[in-house]
């Protein structure tokens, strides 16, 4: 039997300890778009402050479970619990980063601006009076201390360079300090060194501000270190449970439905070799929908 012939297996880490309370619960979840089939039988706990990659192939249907936790997208099977509510009644708690679109060159928006969107956009840039003005710019500042971004906050963000605005958008995600984090492909289109440094500012976060955070990836090389949990979707199932457990050649293996090696280096992490890359211009092939 292959790893995942069975779909739906998870490993007993999939669950929390009975002591942690979850802040996302997926329960035997299940989706169906335009009559097919997307994934069924999904299963994960995520704790308070725990950082959890979805992976998976392409289309399978990785940002399809962030919808889902939203509330954008419909379950046809089983449940999701945010926070305890059903999906869309918490989103108040929750930062949302969708798959990223390139800023035009020529937009003017400083990235202190775009960062203050995430504290007062709904108000369609009418300011906060008084008081309520003071702590936005106050807690502007602190974001952009917490993401690194003092050298250019001030500079429009059509001129920055993608691991600049990528910081820039995860500190306006975090502006209401929510409880939970979402992030579609933050590390899309970003060169291997600035993943890794994304990789370990949001690692970082989940830590000091004690924000779960759940991040779709394509390669799980740049953030494995960081990883409390991984959910894998694939064409034969799904999986999910800590890193040791789930990250292995037979697992990816079944789940790619392509060979790939999990090898273990000298100082003891785990590299993943063989896995199909993406596309070079990825964020092309999605459209504006939910
Ligand atoms: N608005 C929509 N209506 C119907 N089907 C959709 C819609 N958006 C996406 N899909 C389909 O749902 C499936 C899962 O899409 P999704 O974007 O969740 O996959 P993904 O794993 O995030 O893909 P990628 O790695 O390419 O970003 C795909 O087959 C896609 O064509």
């Amino acid at each position: 039997m292959s790893p995942v012939s069975q779909r739906n297996r998870e490993t007993d880490s999939a669950q929390l300890p009975d002591d942690q309370p979850a802040l996302v619960a997926v329960r035997d979840a299940g989706v169906v778009r335009n009559g097919r089939l997307i994934w069924e039988h999904v299963c994960v706990d995520v704790a308070a402050g725990e950082f959890v990659a979805i992976l998976g192939p392409n289309g399978v249907g990785k940002s399809t479970l962030l919808k889902s936790i939203l509330g954008l997208v419909p379950l046809t099977s089983g449940e999701i619990r945010l926070l305890g509510h059903a999906p869309g009644r918490a989103n108040h708690q929750v930062g949302y980063l969708p798959q990223r679109r390139t800023f035009d060159a020529s937009l003017r928006i400083r990235g202190r601006d775009v960062i203050r969107l995430g504290l007062d956009g709904h108000r369609w840039g009418i300011p906060l009076p008084g008081r309520r003005s003071r702590a936005a710019i106050a807690r502007v500042d602190e974001l952009i201390a917490l993401v690194d971004a003092g050298a250019y906050a001030d500079r429009p963000i059509g001129q920055l360079s993608g691991g600049e605005q990528q910081r820039l958008l995860i500190a306006q995600a975090l502006a209401r300090r929510p409880r939970l984090l979402l992030l579609d492909e933050p590390l899309d289109s970003l060169d291997l060194p600035n993943q890794a440094a994304v990789a370990a500012l949001i690692s970082r976060i989940c830590r000091a501000e004690g924000v779960a955070v759940m991040m779709v990836a394509h390669d799980v090389n740049p953030i494995l270190a960081y990883l409390d949990r991984v959910i894998y979707l694939g064409h034969g199932g799904a999986v999910s449970g800590i890193p040791a457990e789930v990250i292995t050649s037979a697992t990816l293996t079944a789940l790619y439905g392509t060979p790939i090696e999990v090898l273990s280096t000298s100082d003891g992490r785990l590299v993943v070799v063989g896995q199909p890359e993406a596309p070079a211009h990825h964020s092309d092939r999605h459209g504006g929908q939910p």
